[in-house]
């Protein structure tokens, strides 16, 4: 049985969380904002991966934010299967990639996998879920949006902002280049696999090219750029980023999606240069991305609003959950490597859910 409480559009940053209820009008981007306007409220939703593929923005009848709700740490069932723990498919899939990158056809591609988890007899609860994520993942955008014509929620915990904007100053804040938090979080240990990170030259090389895009994506549309020239560490339970917090001022007339669309889809999540990579990820990955990879967020009527990357998530209803995970591919990656960081990946959502998404004997 559903709960019958449960928002179909939640989306929680620190102690606040946005939540709707009522009608939900769908809008189509161009008019967005009027009729959120109109309806005294603002715009919520979900944008898909592929740029050219048809966002799915909502005018609630009544939002809120409220305080983000606070509970333990809830055991859910064990699942009956799971399914992609091994992937050999991701493995030949990153060689390909890694052999085009040598050939020179592209400078990088962000390839995704997927872990199926079925539960059979067993019911599983997507609030549940949510509220094991908020618990586990604090400094997270914590999202959860009830997907169209379906009976399954879209939820996750991610780390990346793609796009804040208030009044016309902006933030954008890329990760790209990634390490295993292998060693107790806190520990010299941790600190050292950090200050490895931020030396590791494939990995900063990997994260300028997402940079460097950015900054020439926003040139035009901005009236004050700032770029730090080195990018900084950036933590999450499970793994340590670099990152690179990209700030300056639009210019007049954009709201937040416009600034959101007009970088996305960053190389942080599909590659450079960008054709080349989306003509990839459609060779390569056997799966439709949907939503994964895209943007999920919020504006008010005025456009001031925060849109995160679909990151760390997974399709869930009751009886199953699909995650999703991705890394990047650049030169001097290998099948190994980005398997074992997408099934780090894929653990950031898999701890929710209470399952081991590392198990893999080789
Ligand atoms: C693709 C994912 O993460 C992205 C890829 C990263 C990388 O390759 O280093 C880092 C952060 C994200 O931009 C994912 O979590 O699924």
């Amino acid at each position: 049985m559903r709960t019958p409480d449960f928002s179909e559009f939640l989306f929680t940053r620190n102690d606040r969380t946005l939540t709707v209820s009522g009608e939900l009008f769908r809008v189509c981007e161009e008019n967005a904002l009027e009729i959120a306007q109109r309806q005294g409220t603002g715009v919520v939703g979900l944008v898909p991966f592929d740029p050219q593929a048809q966002p799915y923005l909502v005018v609630p009848e009544r939002w809120e934010k409220t305080p983000t709700p606070q509970r333990p740490v809830h055991k859910l069932p064990q699942p009956s299967s799971l399914e992609g723990i091994d992937n050999p498919g991701y493995r030949q899939a990153v060689a390909t990639a890694v052999q085009k990158l040598n050939d020179g056809e592209l400078d990088k591609v962000v390839l995704a996998r997927l872990l199926h988890a079925k539960y059979e007899g067993q019911t599983l609860d997507p609030e549940t879920v949510y509220t094991n994520l908020l618990a586990q993942q604090p400094r997270a955008f914590v999202f959860s949006a009830k997907l169209p014509g379906s009976d399954r929620y879209l939820m996750g915990a991610s780390p990346e902002l793609v796009f804040h904007s208030e009044e016309g100053a902006f933030t954008t804040h890329p990760l790209a280049g990634t390490v295993s938090r292998t060693a107790l979080a806190g520990s010299t240990d941790d600190a050292q696999l950090g200050e490895a990170l931020l030396r590791s030259a494939k990995d900063r090389a990997e994260h300028a090219t997402v940079v460097d895009d950015i900054r020439h994506r926003l040139e035009s549309l901005t009236e004050e750029l700032h770029v730090p020239a080195v990018p900084s560490l950036m933590a999450t339970p499970q793994l340590w980023h670099l990152g690179t917090k990209i700030w300056g001022k639009l210019r007049p007339g954009m709201s937040s999606l416009d600034g959101a669309r007009a970088i996305h889809p960053t190389p942080a999540i599909c590659g450079f240069p960008t054709e080349s990579a989306l003509d990839l990820i459609q060779q390569l990955e056997n799966f439709n991305r949907g939503f994964f990879g895209g943007l999920v967020g919020w504006m008010d009527a005025q456009g001031n609003g925060e849109w995160a990357l679909v990151l760390r998530c997974a399709e869930v209803s009751e009886t199953q959950a699909t995650l999703f995970a991705g890394a990047g591919i650049v030169e001097g990656s290998t099948p190994e490597s980005e398997h074992a960081e997408t099934a780090n990946k894929l653990g950031s959502f898999g701890k929710a859910l209470g399952i081991d998404t590392t198990a893999i004997a080789l």
